[in-house]
Order: C-alpha cells, then structure tokens, then sequence
C-alpha cells in the first residue's frame, strides 16, 4: 500500500491530521510539485450529462456537446475526446457503459437520484451498514443466477432480481461505482495500492437511502454488467469506494466560476494533501486532471496543505471556519492558523461552535 513519492515532497504523519504532504526541500513559489492523473473513480451528474464531456469535463456553459455516443449515451467535446475515451475503457469497459446505458433507459420510470429524494436524518451505523451490504450480497448471488426472460425482454432487465425491481435506479450512483469497478479492473494491483490505503470512512453514508442507494446500485451492477467484469464488481470494491469517497473526492465544478457543481472525482495520489486556512499550494483542474502547485516559497520541512474551502476561508472567523470543515468534511480544523486564532478566543469556542 504506497502513497505517492516525490522529489518534492514525502507523505508523513502530521500531529492530529493522520498523514500529510511535507516538503523534502525548499520549494520556490510557483512550482508545480504534482500532477494527479485521471481519476480512479468518478461521476458526471445526470442532470449534466449532456452538457459536459465524459472525457475533459468540458463544459460549454450549458450547452449540449456536439458528439454523442448513442450507445454508451456519454457526450463529448469532439471525436478526439471520445476517440480517447474508447480507448481508456476498452472493450469491456464500452461493453459495461452500454449495459448501463440500456439498463437505466430501459427503467426510467424508477430512476430517482439521491438530490431529488426526501432523506433521513440519521447517518447508518457500521453495524446496519455491514448488515445492508450483506443482503446485498445474497441478493446479488439470486440476480446472477436468475434464468434469463423470453427473448424480446431487454438484456439488462433480463438478469435483474424481481423482488429488487421495483427499487430506485439511481444513475449517479451507478455511475460512480462502474467508474471505479473499470479503474479497479484495469489496474488491479495498482488500484488497491491506490485506493485501499486512502483515510478511509467505516460510516460513509449519509442517509440510509443513500447506503440504500449503493447497496442496490452493486446488486443492479451485478445483474447488468458483463460476465468478465464481475470479478471486480465486488462488496469489497463497491465499500472501498464509498468508504473512500466519504473523505477523499474532489468536486467537478464548471471552468471560470465554478458556480456548477457537475459531479465528483477521486485522485489517490492528490488525497494526501490537509486543508490549511492558509494554504502553501493551489489547485488547478485542466481537463480531468489536477495540478497542485506552490503560491509561496515552501520550505523544507514545511507542511504542503490546499483549502478545502475554495477561498471563503480569508472572510470567515475561526469558528466559521471550523463549523464548515466540520459540517463538509467531518473534522475540526487543526491547521496553524486555527490553532492560533482558537487559542485567542477560546470562550468563543464554546459559544459559537456549539450553536452552529
Ligand atoms: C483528503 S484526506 C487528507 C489526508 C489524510 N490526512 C490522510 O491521512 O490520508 C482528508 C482528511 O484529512 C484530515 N484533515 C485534513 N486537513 C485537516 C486539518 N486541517 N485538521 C485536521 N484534520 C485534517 C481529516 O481527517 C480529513 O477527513
């Protein structure tokens, strides 16, 4: 299980931060230090899907993309981006798009995404979570083994369980699992190399819909996907995903302003970096890779941190900014800056971060 190396930089346990991204030497101001490669998972949301291109993640202020591949239903800038992208997926992978492509078609009337659904309050606990993905997975043996319907019946309702039917199908899920389950078979090793040894979430969900959500998103997979693949359609991988996820995703937001939240990519070797309230290193997304380099001089030993915040952290108190990590994120912010200003106001502690 390896993090990722650098001349730059090594990742290292940080005091109540778990691990870190820490500087091996000086580093000018200006240096690109890494550049993340595609992602190992991710998801364009429906509602986008024909606005932005399955490759780049160009998005052309709304308007729909000029090449659509009717198979896979994926849209593209132009043929060279979906030259590029048949060629990541493959064979199978092509096969897999148009499975689900043909699945989701083929039930829309049940396709519901989480944003449109009335959630529950309560996070599920490790101990229903385990319990839903176990039935999940006898599930999925009866969907495997389920004969086939007379012809005429769509290949992809054919292999569904009937007692799953008339569950939600939710394709950004969906989606955000194949992603996954194509990177892991590609890479294999790589892929657990990678993906297993990111701070993971035994409590990722946030809703039981959304643990529902995924737990028949595997069991739809399972049905549809072909046989080949299978093998790494797996609880394990579908859990690692998620469990991932929770703390590692980046968004995918429209280019100038970044006012549209398109969907959500994960990149192993970018999940090092904590946030800082002041941050040494910037991102950059050109295509569907981030560049992360230093805005000031860095020196060795120094920590490498980006904002979780995408800016709003110059205008907001400690405590504001410290809900917010904690309200998104899940942590309380120990960065230096933090630190210091908690410090100087600590009855404040008590009254602001207890009524947010
Ligand atoms: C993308 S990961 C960063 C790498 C992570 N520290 C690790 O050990 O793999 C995000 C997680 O790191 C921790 N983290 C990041 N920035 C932090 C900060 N300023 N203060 C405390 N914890 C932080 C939180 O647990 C957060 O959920």
């Amino acid at each position: 299980m390896s993090p990722p190396t650098s001349s730059y930089f090594a990742v290292q346990a940080i005091p109540h931060a778990g691990r870190g991204v820490v500087a091996s030497r000086r580093i000018p101001a200006g240096t690109v230090i890494l550049d993340s490669k595609a992602p190992a998972a991710h998801v364009i949301f429906r509602q986008y899907r024909r606005e932005v291109c399955a490759h780049c993640f160009e998005y052309d202020r709304g308007r729909t993309l000029p090449v659509r591949d009717s198979s896979t239903g994926k849209v593209f800038c132009d043929r060279r981006c979906q030259g590029v992208w048949l060629a990541g997926q493959g064979e199978l992978g092509g096969e897999a798009w148009e499975a689900l492509h043909t699945f989701v078609q083929a039930n829309s009337k049940a396709v519901a995404s989480l944003g449109s659904t009335l959630l529950s309050i309560a996070n599920p606990e490790r101990e229903e979570i385990d319990r839903a993905w176990y039935r999940a997975e006898k599930q999925s043996l009866r969907a495997t083994t389920t004969p086939q319907l007379p012809t005429g019946t769509p290949a992809a309702k054919a292999r569904f369980p009937s007692q799953a039917w008339a569950k939600h199908v939710d394709p950004d899920t969906l989606g955000y699992l194949l992603s996954g389950i194509l990177c892991a078979h590609q890479t294999n090793d790589r892929w657990q190399d990678e993906v297993l040894c990111l701070a993971a979430d035994d409590e990722p969900y946030k809703s039981m819909e959304e643990l529902d959500a995924h737990c028949n998103s595997f069991v739809q997979l399972r049905a549809i996907l072909p046989f080949d693949l299978l093998p790494s359609c797996t609880t394990t991988v579908c859990r690692a995903l998620a469990n991932a996820g929770s703390r590692n995703v980046f968004g995918i937001r429209s280019g100038s302003d970044g006012e549209e939240y398109m969907g959500y990519a994960m990149y192993p070797s970018a999940s090092y970096f904590n946030h800082s309230c002041t941050p040494g290193i910037a991102k950059r997304r050109t295509g569907n890779v981030w560049e992360f380099c230093t805005v000031k001089e860095i020196e060795a030993g120094d920590e490498c941190c980006i904002t979780y915040l995408g800016g709003d952290e110059k205008d907001l108190t400690v405590w504001e900014r410290r809900a917010r990590l904690d309200e998104v994120w899940g942590f309380e912010c120990m960065c230096g800056r933090c630190v210091r200003e908690a410090e100087s106001c600590p009855s404040q502690s008590l009254l602001s971060f207890g009524s947010s």
